[in-house]
């Protein structure tokens, strides 16, 4: 599923800069863009993990119901935790995006996806699987803590995260 009402990072910023309740949040601007979807959003679902990709396939394979999956991998550039399949799985599960603070891989698969992707970098080598991680707990992104059930909203600006649903 993909979002059809698109929500300005920006905007959001200029209504949100004085806010320091810490329910505001603007992940560093590390992330690059590889899914066909620019702009998405949807509450969050979160994975930890660290050079395994076992708790995201799991995950993509679940109905995503429209959200955002932000997957914490350590920023690790030495695996990849998505590549085409799992971007394909996500999409047809009806995930909007995923986020990885780590690595992608099947950059020409991803390009293809009607799904947002972002991620630090791109890495050819994938993971093993080995079944370690955590689902669903707070995570750190780039410093910034991202929790289930935030919502995530993304688009060519950047990446803002809210402890509730924001307006366009
Ligand atoms: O399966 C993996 O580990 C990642 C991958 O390459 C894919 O999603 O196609």
């Amino acid at each position: 599923m993909t979002n059809s009402v698109s929500i300005s990072t920006c905007d959001l910023c200029d209504a949100h800069k004085g806010d320091d309740s810490g329910s505001f949040r603007v992940l560093p601007p590390v992330f690059q863009c590889y899914g066909a979807v620019t702009a998405f959003h949807g509450p969050v679902s979160t994975v930890k993990c660290f050079e395994d990709n076992t708790l995201v396939k799991a995950a993509v394979e679940r109905p995503g119901q429209g959200r955002v999956l932000v997957v914490d991998g350590g920023a690790s550039l030495r695996r990849a935790l998505v590549g085409g399949n799992l971007a394909a799985s996500a999409a047809r599960n009806g995930w909007a995006g995923i986020v990885v603070n780590g690595c992608v891989r099947d950059m020409a698969e991803l390009a293809a996806e009607p799904l947002g992707i972002r991620a630090l970098a791109l890495m050819p080598l994938p993971t093993e699987k080995r079944g370690e991680g955590l689902a669903e707990v707070a995570v750190q992104i780039q410093g910034v803590w991202v929790r289930p059930g935030d919502w995530l909203y993304a688009d060519a600006d950047g990446v803002v995260v809210s402890s509730l649903p924001l307006q366009a």
